[in-house]
């Protein structure tokens, strides 16, 4: 290899590093984060395994994944070489990717563990997940049991699914009293024409999802979905690159993921805080943006998404709560000696940071202050010359005439329809006490009436 081919290949190494980390990567603590399942080993520990691998030029192994039945002996000798279970789905049922997987698991543990909402569990209580269209594969309860300890309700519809999930918790009693498989009860059967025609049907009109599945008096630490994404089998069928599998009843709903994603959120209005936090994958971006629309709109205390990547297959994770934040995040006007803060919740779906930014500045330049606008780091510096600003400082009765007021006012995005307003005194400035704060309130009120009306008098009680 000549000098030109080694820069050629460096080159393209960091170019492929760089989409990855542009694209997202794998969860770190996802066990094939560093080590990825080496085909070659696994061939030669499971002779089942064997006549899928083949090499390529470079003598890497690879395998077919167009074909399902080498992508199910992948996952069966994954699951039964790094998490010790047992497992089998029969001809053309959704064959699940472990690593992939993983990562939707893995996400659930951070938000469990972070301190974004308060956390309810003392002790050593086993956290309860509900696993929403469990699938024959029953992957998410399989996994959360076997590398958390976590127990589930995992749901579905269909017999075939309802039976497999059965048999893969059954078939391995070292987790199996924590999964119950529950049947989901519904009297219309959609038809396939139902199902092919689901482009036409834009609400969901299917089986229950969560109302009428939960139990009275069931409370559960997360839900979970990997739903139908999509509206009819024809698009289903798109991706040429892979062969998971997947029947119609698994893979379509009429409305497609984003009329069933809009029943879970409208069942969790009903729930409220039965569940900690819901959450649910999201096949494509473009759903994404309306169901966290639909979610301010209903008026959830946090949204969060994130990305999942694995090789070719991007997806999107969306997780909200009813429970009100941790004051720690969201606690008006946390003041330290020179720094304010205050949230800006519920902001209308039309507005972006750089509006409430833009707004920050007219509201201080309308009342006389010099404003300096820095719209790459999301600041604006204000000088108050008292002797110019007497609207600001109208019924502020304090005020030493002779001191101007420097300080700078930051906006940052905490998540989608919230926004962190502080305020902070120039360095080695001081103030009157209670000047900035009074000026600051007033700020606040007025961002408010502007960008999230309806949210004032929910703001004042979290
Ligand atoms: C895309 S598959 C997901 C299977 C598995 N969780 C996975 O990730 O591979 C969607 C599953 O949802 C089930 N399903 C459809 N409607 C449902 C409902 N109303 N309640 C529960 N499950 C439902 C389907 O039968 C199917 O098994």
């Amino acid at each position: 290899m000549d000098i030109y081919q080694k820069s050629n290949q460096k080159e393209s190494q960091k170019m492929g590093k760089k989409r990855k980390r542009e694209r997202g990567s794998i969860h770190p603590r996802n066990k094939y984060s560093d080590n990825p399942p080496d085909f070659g080993v696994l061939a030669s520990l499971y002779p089942s395994f064997q006549p899928y691998v083949f090499y390529s030029r470079e003598g890497k192994p690879r395998i077919d994944w167009k074909d399902f039945n080498a992508t199910r002996e992948l996952t069966r000798v994954l699951l039964l070489h790094d998490h010790s279970i047992t497992w089998w789905i029969p001809d053309g049922q959704l064959c699940p990717t472990v690593p992939n997987r993983s990562n939707y698991i893995h996400w659930i543990e951070d938000l469990l563990s972070s301190d974004i909402i308060p956390n309810s569990q003392e002790g050593n209580i086993v956290i309860k997940g509900f696993d929403i269209g469990t699938g024959a594969n029953c992957i998410y309860p399989l996994l959360g049991a076997s590398l958390l300890g976590w127990s589930f309700v995992g749901t579905d519809v269909t017999d075939v699914a309802l039976e497999w999930a059965e048999r893969n918790v059954k078939n391995n009693p070292q987790i199996s009293n924590l999964i119950e498989i529950r049947k989901v009860d519904f009297e219309e059967e959609l038809t396939e024409k139902d199902m092919k025609n689901g482009d036409k049907i834009k609400n969901y009109h299917g089986p229950p999802i969560l109302m009428g599945v939960v139990k009275s008096g069931e409370s559960f630490d997360f839900c979970m979905c990997n739903p139908p994404f999509f509206e009819t089998m024809e698009e289903s069928g798109l991706n040429p690159n892979t062969s998971c599998g997947g029947t119609l009843a698994e893979m379509v709903c009429p409305g497609g993921e984003q009329a069933f994603i809009t029943r879970i959120i409208e069942d969790s209005v009903q729930l409220q805080q039965s569940f900690r936090w819901y959450t649910s994958m999201v096949g494509k971006k473009s759903n994404l943006k309306s169901l966290i629309g639909k979610l301010r709109e209903v008026g959830v205390s946090v949204v969060k998404t994130t990305e999942f990547v694995q090789g070719q297959t991007c997806r999107w994770g969306v997780a909200w709560s009813f429970v009100p934040p941790s004051k720690k995040i969201i606690s008006s006007h946390v003041a330290s000696k020179n720094v304010l803060t205050f949230m800006l919740q519920g902001i209308q779906r039309n507005f972006s940071a750089f509006h409430v930014l833009q707004s920050i500045e007219s509201f201080f330049h309308t009342n006389g202050a010099t404003c300096k606008l820095n719209a790459s780091t999301f600041h604006i510096d204000i000088h108050v010359a008292m002797s110019n600003c007497k609207e600001i400082l109208k019924d502020i009765d304090f005020v030493d005439q002779s001191n101007d007021l420097q300080f700078r006012v930051t906006v940052f995005e905490q998540i989608p329809g919230t926004l962190l307003i502080r305020g902070s005194l120039k360095p080695g400035e001081t103030s009157v006490p209670g000047l900035l704060s009074s000026i600051f309130q007033k700020l606040e009120d007025a961002l408010r009436n502007s960008f999230c009306p309806q949210k004032l008098s929910n703001s004042d009680h979290v």
